[in-house]
């Protein structure tokens, strides 16, 4: 089914917001954190909206949302999320230091009407981060526990949709459930995409999510979704190895660490299949007591961004199309020498209508001063690039069930 297609069949939030009525809503305000504080609030700001309609329509909103993975640096107590939200909503927000146990039910009992209450972050029960089918999800303890509280359940997570925890897809097994309004703008944005056919839709693809964005070039190529690619990052990486056959030693040693030899393979094959349509750097810049750029043939050591000469070429791909997807980005952005190639695309890209998502890339489109010019910008880093490479996310099938139980 086509996205488009599947939007029309999910109800759509207005459906859900019940004055007086318990909402469950899922949103995804997972942020990069360090040292406890949170660098980027972007996810926080879109999903802000989401909240202060709930609360308009006079429903009591709790709140389930996740912060890192645990074991991580950055798993965290959404309590630092807190404020953002409550400056974004412009609405005090309560929080309860516990997911699903006696406290959160007790507070959940006593929302008033119009009423925000952010539970703890969800991925503290360990069964969050089990995926299975949504049937089993709906037998967890959280869903056990808040659901019988709950009269609906909203999914606006996008970010998170491509994961098949409980949070996700138990809920709508067993409440009457909606999309959320960030979630049903990131699958429209897409789905428009889709429908252009390829014409004028060009990909910039970066990043170091190789497999999944080998797969996306893919599906996207395959599917005549898009007319040009180029590919830069980690993954431009890749693709230069594989076209060129850049294997000296310090290459070799560079693709076995990364573990990149099955990915150089991959894009071997799709060089083979689409070569005409895939543009490949044909330099790169590395680090040799600053920024220099040299010729892929004389490559020696990993890159760090593209080079002046495949910024030139990505440039006219760029002016060639009228759609351009931005999905990771060119270099290591971290450092703002290697940044370069990754800014200046953007810039070019503005012009054009612009798509991009993923936290990086979101960061770099702050950097080149372009975030709002953006025609659309996903929530969705992993998600984004997955629903670019037609896999069907567990959210969307698992709405599509309890559409068809709840509102048949
Ligand atoms: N040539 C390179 N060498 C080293 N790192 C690179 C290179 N190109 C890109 N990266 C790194 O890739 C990471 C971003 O890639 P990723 O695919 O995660 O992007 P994203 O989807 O925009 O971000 P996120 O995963 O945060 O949503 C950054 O840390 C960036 O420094
Ligand atoms: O940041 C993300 O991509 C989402 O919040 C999903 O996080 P996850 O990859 O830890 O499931």
């Amino acid at each position: 089914m086509l996205l488009n297609e599947v939007v029309e069949k999910l109800p759509n939030m207005s459906k859900c917001l019940e004055r007086g009525k318990v909402v469950i809503i899922r949103i995804d305000i997972n942020s990069p954190i360090v040292d406890g504080k949170i660098l980027d609030d972007y996810r926080i700001r879109a999903h802000a909206q989401t909240l202060r309609l709930a609360s308009e329509a006079g429903v009591k909103s709790v709140v389930l949302a996740h912060q890192g993975r645990p074991g991580q640096d950055d798993f965290t107590s959404l309590e630092v999320h807190k404020p953002y939200l409550e400056k974004y909503v412009e609405r005090p927000i309560k929080f309860v230091d516990d997911v699903a146990g006696p406290e959160a039910r007790r507070q959940i009992r006593e929302l008033r009407d119009g009423e925000i209450l952010l539970l703890e972050n969800v991925r503290l029960l360990a069964e969050e981060v089990i995926e299975r089918v949504p049937e089993a999800q709906a037998e967890t303890y959280l869903v056990k526990k808040l659901a019988p509280l709950g009269h609906y359940f909203v999914f606006d997570g996008f970010a998170v949709a491509h994961r098949s925890q409980p949070s996700v897809v138990g809920f709508p097994m067993v409440l009457p459930s909606c999309i959320g309004p960030v979630f049903e703008r990131e699958l429209r944005a897409l789905g428009a995409v889709f429908e252009r056919r390829g014409e004028g839709v060009m990909l910039l693809a970066g990043g170091a999510k190789i497999p999944d964005t080998l797969k996306a070039v893919e599906q996207l190529l395959k599917n005549n979704f898009v007319e040009k690619v180029a590919v830069g990052g980690l993954v431009g990486f890749v693709f230069a190895v594989a076209k060129y056959g850049l294997l000296n030693d310090e290459i070799r040693r560079e693709v076995e660490r990364g573990g990149y030899l099955p990915h150089v393979e991959r894009a071997r094959q799709l060089l083979a299949k689409y070569g005409n349509k895939i543009h490949v750097p044909v330099d790169f810049a590395v680090e040799r007591g600053g920024r220099i750029d040299v010729d892929v043939y004389s490559l020696s050591q990993a890159p760090l961004d593209i080079g002046r000469s495949t910024i030139l070429l990505f440039k006219e791909v760029v002016e060639q199309g009228d759609i351009v997807i931005f999905s990771g980005p060119m270099g290591y952005i971290e450092n703002k020498v290697f940044a370069t190639g990754t800014v200046e695309l953007l810039r070019a890209a503005a012009k054009k209508r612009l798509i991009l998502g993923g936290g990086h890339t979101i960061m770099a489109a702050e950097m080149a001063g372009v975030l709002d010019r953006a025609f659309h910008v996903s929530t969705g880093g992993r998600a984004f690039i997955q629903t670019l490479g037609g896999e069907e996310m567990p959210a969307v099938k698992a709405l599509l069930m309890s559409a068809k139980k709840f509102w048949p």
